[in-house]
Parts: structure tokens; C-alpha cells; sequence
């Protein structure tokens, strides 16, 4: 998806990688030791969100936003300009489906309110999960997903069920009405074209990491 242009601020398109930078300047942004100290330059917050200084400030002239020349960047107000660009100030319903080990902990994370998401809906085909509750929400049954959806003008999907059961229920999220999905099952999902598609492989990224360690062990990387 890498160079997808998507829905921006003011009239312009952004940069799927520029919204991928912004969402981690906001996150350096709002980090407990930062958000106190009023302004930040540059220099810093590039160094906090592990970009080159030049990079953040292109990624920045997308939003209007240019500091201060020797003062730097307002926190409070470029935080707020981010939210608006990448739209997380409002808070974007997000229904979760398959209510196992990672769907548990993803409806427990309180960290998702702070970056204008809430998980609005829980979903389970399960007998034993199906009218439990994990905090506040109950577990609805997966059959019931138009209806719940719509009634909550859900729009993000999250999908946390086994091998071999994601494509069908990216089916039902879409029918449901959901335009964004995450995918976090190990198995290649076909959406329409209108409906945006991540997939989170944590085996994956972990065997390129294990990948480069080999190397670095066998010695067959130089410097
Ligand atoms: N647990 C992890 O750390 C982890 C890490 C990386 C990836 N994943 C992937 O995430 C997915 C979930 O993993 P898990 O460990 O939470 O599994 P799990 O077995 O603990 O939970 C899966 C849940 O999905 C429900 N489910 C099954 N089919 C369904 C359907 N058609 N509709 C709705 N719900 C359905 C099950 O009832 C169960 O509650 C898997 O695809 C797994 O490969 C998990």
C-alpha cells in the first residue's frame, strides 16, 4: 500500500507513510515527559519519533503547521493538528471480532481512547464467548454484525480469529458496513476495492528479526 494516497487535511491527499509518521509524532507528542513542557523543536521531536529532522518537517508542511524559527513547535496545538489531519478527534468506533487470547487483551488496552479509537463492539461465534462481557461491552454473536454495526455506525474492523476464518469475516465486517479492516489472522484476505486492508503478521516481523540475528550470529554481515 506503500505511496496510496488517503484522505488528508484541508483539501490535500496525504501520504499513507506521512499518516504512518504523523500518528507516531502525535504519539511522541502526547508521551507523559513531553506533552508538560509546552514547545519542542524539530530537532527533538524527529529524534523522539525516530525520523531525520528534515523528513519531519516536510511531513509537517502537509498539515500547514511550520513552528516557530528558533522557538520550535507548540505541543498542545500541533497535537491538536495532527488529531485533525488524521481525524482522531473524533473518536472512531472500532468493532472487534473473536473474542480469544488477542481479542482479550486488544478490548482491554486503554490506550486506544487517547488515539481517537474506542472499541465499540465485540464479536464471537463461540457459545461459551457469545454474552460475556470483557469490561464493558458484552460479546455479541458474529451473526449479529449488520445489525450491531450499523446501529453503532461502525466503520473499522479488527479481526482476531483463527486461521482459515478471516476471509468470512471480513465478509460479514463488510457487509456490515465496515471500510477499514485489520487483519491479525495469518491468511491472505481479498476485500472490495473500496475497503482498506492491514494485516499485522507478529510471526512475520518476528522472523525477519530472527532472520537478521542468524546473520549477525553466522558472522555473514560485514560492519
Ligand atoms: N495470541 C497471539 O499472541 C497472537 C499473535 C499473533 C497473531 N495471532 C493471530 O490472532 C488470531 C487470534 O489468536 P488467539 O490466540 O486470540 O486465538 P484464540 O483461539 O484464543 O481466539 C480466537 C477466537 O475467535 C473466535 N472465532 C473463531 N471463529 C470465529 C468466527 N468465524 N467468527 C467470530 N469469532 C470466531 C473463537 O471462538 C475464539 O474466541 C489468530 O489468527 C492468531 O494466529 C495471535
Amino acid at each position: 500500500m506503500t505511496g496510496q494516497e488517503i484522505g488528508g487535511t484541508a483539501g490535500r491527499d496525504l501520504p499513507e507513510a506521512t499518516v504512518g509518521r504523523l500518528a507516531g509524532y502525535l504519539r511522541a507528542l502526547t508521551a507523559p515527559g513531553t506533552a508538560a513542557s509546552g514547545v519542542i523543536s524539530s530537532s527533538t521531536l524527529a529524534e523522539l519519533a525516530g525520523v531525520n529532522a528534515a523528513l519531519l518537517r516536510k511531513d509537517l508542511s502537509f498539515l500547514g503547521s511550520h513552528g516557530t524559527r528558533g522557538v520550535g513547535y507548540d505541543i498542545a496545538g500541533l497535537a491538536d493538528e495532527i488529531r485533525r489531519a488524521l481525524g482522531t478527534h473524533l473518536a472512531s468506533p472500532v468493532a472487534l471480532v473473536g473474542i480469544g487470547h488477542l481479542g482479550r487483551a486488544l478490548a482491554r488496552y486503554a490506550g486506544f481512547g487517547g488515539r481517537g479509537l474506542e472499541i465499540a463492539a465485540l464479536f464471537d461465534a463461540s457459545p461459551e464467548v457469545i454474552g460475556t462481557r470483557v469490561g464493558d461491552l458484552e460479546v455479541h454473536d458474529i451473526a449479529d454484525v449488520v445489525p450491531v454495526c450499523r446501529d453503532r455506525a461502525i466503520t473499522i474492523g479488527v479481526v482476531a480469529t483463527p486461521e482459515g476464518t478471516a476471509q468470512q469475516v471480513t465478509d460479514a465486517l463488510v457487509r456490515a458496513g465496515v471500510r477499514s479492516v485489520l487483519n491479525f489472522a495469518p491468511e491472505v484476505v481479498v476485500v472490495p476495492p473500496e475497503v482498506q486492508l492491514r494485516r499485522v503478521d507478529l510471526a512475520l516481523e518476528l522472523q525477519i528479526l530472527a532472520f537478521h540475528e542468524t546473520r549477525r550470529s553466522s558472522g555473514a554481515v560485514g560492519g
